[in-house]
């Protein structure tokens, strides 16, 4: 049966009175305190807040990287915290596209084999067309021979991107996705991640501290102590910098 946040939101993925504790007894911290919140299809959501926050902690959950201490993590209609770690293996590779700070792809592989790994390892074949439009769109043709040490940062994380993107995945999880790069090269990673929600349907949660970066999403959702603290529809630079500062006040 659906919950109501899936219902209400039509949401690709949920989190529903999620928490998270790490530890136990006097040194016990709540993470993540009773969290609701939906991440509609094909929108570019940022979660956002103050350092500590929870902001990874919520997204290591719906990605099925780290286990949740009670309440549901939702992909579609999978509660991700009532899966064995083989499922989740399986849901990682399969149904979610990631994208770090630190590009994370494998030294000793082409950018090209980078790309379509994950797919293999998958059994599944990469769609050509799709590699095709990702390839080209990203400006990585003339690269695709090349391993990621051969690489910018900036060509590292459009590399990255095509990876998350050719499986066509329910939903890509960015974290800082723009942390490493330059400020022309982050405009252009979050240009594309902006674009593939227009023109490929793509969902995207990313995590930034970057009101600038946060501008680029459809909506911000905030967090503060582990709780949401707000959202902001069609979020501009000014309107995230004063939220921000607004939580930092309160606190
Ligand atoms: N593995 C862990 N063991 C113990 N405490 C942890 C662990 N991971 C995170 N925490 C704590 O949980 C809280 C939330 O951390 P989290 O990393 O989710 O915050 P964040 O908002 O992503 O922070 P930042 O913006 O600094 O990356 C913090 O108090 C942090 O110290």
């Amino acid at each position: 049966m659906q919950t109501p946040v899936l219902q209400d939101t039509m949401a690709a993925v949920a989190a529903v009175d999620l928490t998270k504790v790490y530890g136990s007894g006097d040194t016990a911290v709540r993470a993540l305190d009773g969290v609701t919140v939906g991440f509609a299809r094909a929108q570019f959501t940022a979660i956002m807040g103050p350092s500590g926050s929870g902001k990874s902690t919520l997204m290591h959950c719906l990605a099925g990287l780290d286990t949740a201490t009670s309440g549901q993590a939702l992909l579609g209609g999978t509660d991700l915290t009532k899966q064995s770690d083989k499922v989740l293996t399986k849901v990682r590779r399969e149904r979610i596209g990631f994208v770090f700070q630190a590009f994370n792809l494998l030294p000793q592989l082409t950018a090209a084999q980078n790309i379509t790994l994950p797919l293999e390892l998958a059994g599944r074949k990469p769609d050509h067309h799709l590699y095709a439009h990702l390839t080209e769109t990203l400006g990585i043709v003339s690269r695709l021979d090349h391993r990621p040490g051969e690489l910018s940062g900036g060509q590292q994380q459009r590399v990255a991107l095509a990876r998350a993107l050719v499986s066509r995945p329910e939903v890509v999880f960015a974290d800082e996705p723009t942390g490493n790069l330059d400020s022309r090269s982050g405009a252009e990673v979050l240009l594309f991640l902006r674009n593939s929600v227009r023109e490929l349907g793509q969902t995207i949660v990313m995590v930034t501290h970057d009101p600038g970066a946060a501008a680029y999403a459809d909506r911000v959702v905030l967090l503060a102590d582990g709780r949401v603290a707000g959202e902001i529809d069609r979020p501009d630079t000014a309107s995230v910098t004063d939220a921000l500062q607004g939580l930092a006040a309160a606190r």
